[in-house]
């Protein structure tokens, strides 16, 4: 009932009647979980569902947008339809079983064709991870790696964020929070990338974002230090929500130090746009054998201390965008080693720290509940 109310409530208040409309769809392998995602929007959203003629169709209020999303079939048949959808839609919602490895070449083949279709490429996309609840469930870092996402959003002039979430009814409501800044970030997303499209001249370089939900207490990230990569205006990016920042990597691992979380929530943003110089980091190998591990004091459970492996920072090549790609694969051995550390899926944050630059990765509580 309340629920109710409040939906009536928000059609009817359209503040200064100025609701911007956008245009949404939800694509991706049959089974990922579409539609599930789908029902949790209209549970945690005002929402109306569409008529019998248009059953994909649920429009959403959130924030100042009125938001059309379809949800599109992922199986064969399905899919013959789906570029019915492309010119329509401002942004895209591409959502992936994390944990069916088994149909990651399939999901990347689809999604380089659907990224490369000229109706979509330059558009925002949002890559929701899901099933991240499921014990086999890739990371997001595995995810770019297997999808080859950073070449292909650079490739096709997209915005990506990637968001680990687990859209299933079971969980705790705020279990739910991803899925709705990976919408707002979409929607303030569409809003920069159509006002970009205006400014002539402008440097297009893209990025990719890891959803940086929440901040632990001594986070060391100044958001003044964010930026996006898109040619925005300053004053639009001071709109967009603050996880929608992006953050280039190099001055990421110049002044502040990668923060990570290996598994569910990722506390990681970051721009794939800014090249290394030559001999940059190229230290990293001396500098990470001088590494020295230790914990933060506000640990709440005591992990082991992680081993690092010597490739960590492997010299990366100067001179073009893939510089820092290559940097990010490098710090990918990062994840790979902490994943692997035992104790350190439970609550609690380690640091590594190195002379200079530093280094910094915080693990936070996964999210376990009802895997299947
Ligand atoms: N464990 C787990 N299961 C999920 C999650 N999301 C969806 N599922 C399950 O995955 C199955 C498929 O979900 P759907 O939402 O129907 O998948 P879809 O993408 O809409 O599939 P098509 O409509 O065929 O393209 C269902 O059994 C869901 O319960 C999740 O986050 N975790
Ligand atoms: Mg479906």
């Amino acid at each position: 009932m309340f629920r109710l109310l409040s939906s009536c409530w928000a059609w009817l208040k359209t503040p200064g009647e100025t609701r911007r409309n956008v245009t949404v769809i939800i694509i991706g392998l049959d089974n990922s979980g579409k539609t599930v995602l789908v029902q949790a929007f209209q549970r945690l959203l005002p929402s109306r569902i569409g008529s019998c003629l248009k059953s994909e169709l649920t429009t959403l209020l959130l924030d100042e947008y009125e938001v059309s999303i379809y949800d599109l079939s992922g199986d064969m048949k399905g899919r013959e339809a789906w570029p019915n959808y492309y010119a329509r839609a401002q942004g895209l919602v591409f959502v992936l079983d994390s944990s069916d490895l088994g149909r990651m070449q399939e999901a990347k083949t689809i999604l380089t064709r659907l990224l490369s279709d000229k109706r979509v490429a330059g558009k925002p996309i949002l890559l929701l991870a899901n099933k991240q609840d499921k014990k086999d469930a890739l990371l997001p870092c595995d995810i770019i790696k297997n999808l080859l996402l950073e070449r292909l959003v650079n490739e096709t002039k997209s915005l990506c964020r990637v968001e680990p979430c687990s859209v299933i009814k079971n969980l705790q409501r705020k279990s739910h929070q991803p899925i709705i800044e990976g919408l707002r970030w979409l929607l303030a997303a569409t809003g920069d990338k159509n006002e970009e499209r205006c400014i002539p001249h402008q440097p297009h370089t893209s990025s990719i974002l890891i959803s940086k939900s929440t901040r632990r207490s001594g986070d060391r990230c100044s958001s003044e230090s964010f930026s996006t990569r898109v040619g925005l205006s300053k004053e639009k990016r001071q709109h967009l929500p603050h996880s929608a920042e992006a953050r280039p990597l190099k001055p990421i691992l110049q002044k502040e130090g990668f923060r990570l979380r290996p598994k569910k929530n990722i506390s990681v943003t970051f721009a794939l746009d800014e090249p290394m110089e030559k001999g940059e980091y190229s230290g990293g190998k001396r500098t990470m054998n001088a590494t020295k591990h230790h914990f933060s004091p506000s640990d709440d459970l005591k992990t082991p201390s992680p081993s690092l492996s010597d490739d960590l920072f492997e010299a990366t090549p100067a001179s073009s965008s893939n510089t820092a790609v290559s940097s990010f694969a490098s710090s990918h051995n990062l994840w790979q080693t902490g994943k692997g550390v035992p104790g350190t899926q439970g609550r609690g944050s380690w640091k590594v720290t190195a002379e200079e630059p530093m280094i910094s990765v915080a693990f936070n509580s996964p999210q376990k509940n009802g895997g299947k």
